[in-house]
């Protein structure tokens, strides 16, 4: 897997960065080694052609491993870094994977270990799935992907923040499928939607006579999750009696079932997720600080769909095409009023409300292309206008021409001769539009600024 791989080691410890180097070369990589954090940065920036992945100790004699990573990322392509960190330092390398560092691992560790998670660095394994990318393909989903790609293998706590809707629980699960937990279960919980009383016997489970009508032993989500991921959704509507059962959960990793007086040790990942802001709860006394800093070791905010316009047509196809095989229908495509209402739309309900748009307009439509009335019916009800939430034309053509230019730029890498011809305009027609439009070529990439929205 390193075969041929350029790996740079940052590391104090000559045992330590000696042996790591000899593996490496016994693996086919090439290695170098780096003593110091100023010899790094020295070295690197005199160096020839890229390195393909970074090992850097933390805890360095004169910088410290987060000083070299801000430094070389601020490169044009900056290598992935796999840092290597002391026990107590799980706080700084947690801070390094929100700034993008590919992993960490840390001391002491099996070389085995070290090898796989280099490999999975070095080979891009950090990166999201694809060119499409699974979960969407705008950019600041492009990076939600990335940052749970390098979160996969990690037993940290993960919480995921965001609107209703917006895929809290389609990242949870995309998390646990990429994981090596991805062979266990993966259990679901709505803390929001279970009656505070049931809660703690659907999470812990109980024996046969804790209480009337415990007919027989039942195993709770914690137990049937293994050792796989134990979703928890609407995390912050979770009642404070509750919310200190949880923290003895994780700080013990070990529960009780209701009625039951031997532990049953708890191997899931926690993953929870909340449309509501913890920290607000927490200075209320509505939530406990102190589980508040264990669920959140990392939290991953989900982008409102308004926030990500690219993965709006995307995901519309996606959703298109699955109702189509659904059952009979004449519909073949969406039609382009369609799309252009739809990339206009704030969309409150997020991903769920443009699922279910489609999927009404799926079985309720007659003609063969879906139409505007089909996903929006309330425009045709409501007689349109601005309480409909319709932008006025002019505005909306606007909008449409700033991102057919902006994409069409994008795609030629910003080449106006070539982007006019591709929207079968002249050259002139095109540079006048952008002028009008406020486009600058540099700019397009899909940066559509005033939307019209
Ligand atoms: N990236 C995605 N790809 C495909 N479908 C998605 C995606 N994100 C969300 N969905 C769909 O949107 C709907 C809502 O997603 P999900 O339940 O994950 O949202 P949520 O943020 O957990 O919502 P809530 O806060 O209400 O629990 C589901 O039907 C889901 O299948």
């Amino acid at each position: 897997m390193l075969d041929g791989r350029r790996i740079a080691v940052i590391e104090d410890d000559a045992i330590m960065g000696e042996s790591l180097v000899q593996r490496l070369a016994l693996e086919g990589a090439e290695p170098l080694l780096w003593r110091t954090g100023r010899e790094a940065l020295r070295a690197h920036a005199a160096l020839a052609g890229p390195v393909d992945a970074v090992v850097c100790d933390i805890r360095l004699p004169d910088l410290d491993g987060e000083a070299i990573f801000m430094e070389i990322a601020r490169a044009a392509a900056p290598p992935p870094f796999l840092f290597l960190t002391a026990h107590g330092d799980i706080d700084q390398a947690v801070r390094l994977l929100r700034a993008g560092a590919a992993d960490y691992l840390t001391k002491p560790f099996e070389m085995d270990t070290f090898l796989a998670r280099l490999a999975a660095v070095a080979v891009g394994r950090g990166e999201a799935t694809g060119p499409e990318g699974a979960l969407g393909v705008s950019p600041p989903m492009r990076r939600v992907e990335a940052m749970l790609a390098r979160l996969a293998d990690h037993a940290l706590p993960v919480l995921l923040s965001g609107e209703t809707g917006a895929g809290k629980e389609v990242a949870a699960r995309h998390l646990h499928a990429r994981s090596a937990r991805a062979g266990e279960p993966f259990v679901a919980v709505n803390c929001a939607a279970i009656p505070a009383e049931l809660l703690e016997s659907e999470i812990f489970g109980h024996e046969k006579g804790a209480f009337s009508g415990a007919h027989a032993r039942h195993a709770g989500v914690a137990e049937r999750a293994g050792g796989g991921t134990l979703f928890l959704d609407e995390i912050g509507d979770m009642a404070l009696p509750m919310q200190a059962k949880l923290l003895r959960l994780i700080e013990d990793a070990a529960f009780f079932r209701i009625g039951g007086e031997r532990p049953v040790a708890f191997r899931a990942r926690i993953v929870s997720a909340t449309h509501c802001d913890l920290a607000a709860l927490a200075a209320e006394g509505r939530f406990r600080q102190d589980l508040l800093f264990r669920l959140n070791a990392v939290e991953v905010a989900l982008p409102p769909l308004r926030a990500r316009e690219a993965d709006i047509p995307w995901l519309m196809r996606r959703f298109f095409e699955a109702a189509r095989a659904r059952g009979p229908t004449r519909l073949r495509a969406i039609g382009s009023l369609a799309e252009e209402a739809a990339l206009s739309h704030g969309w409150p309900g997020n991903v769920r409300e443009l699922r279910n748009r489609i999927d009404r307009a799926v079985a309720l439509a007659e003609g063969e292309v879906l139409g505007l009335a089909d996903l929006f019916p309330e425009f045709l009800l409501q007689g349109g206008g601005e309480e409909a939430g319709v932008a006025p034309l002019a505005e909306a053509r606007a909008a449409a021409e700033r991102r057919q230019i902006s994409r069409a730029l994008e795609h030629t890498g910003g080449r106006i001769a070539e982007a006019a011809a591709l929207l079968q305009v002249s050259r002139t027609t095109l540079w006048e539009k952008m002028q009008r439009l406020e486009i600058r070529p540099g700019a397009a990439g899909g940066d559509v600024r005033n939307s019209g929205r």
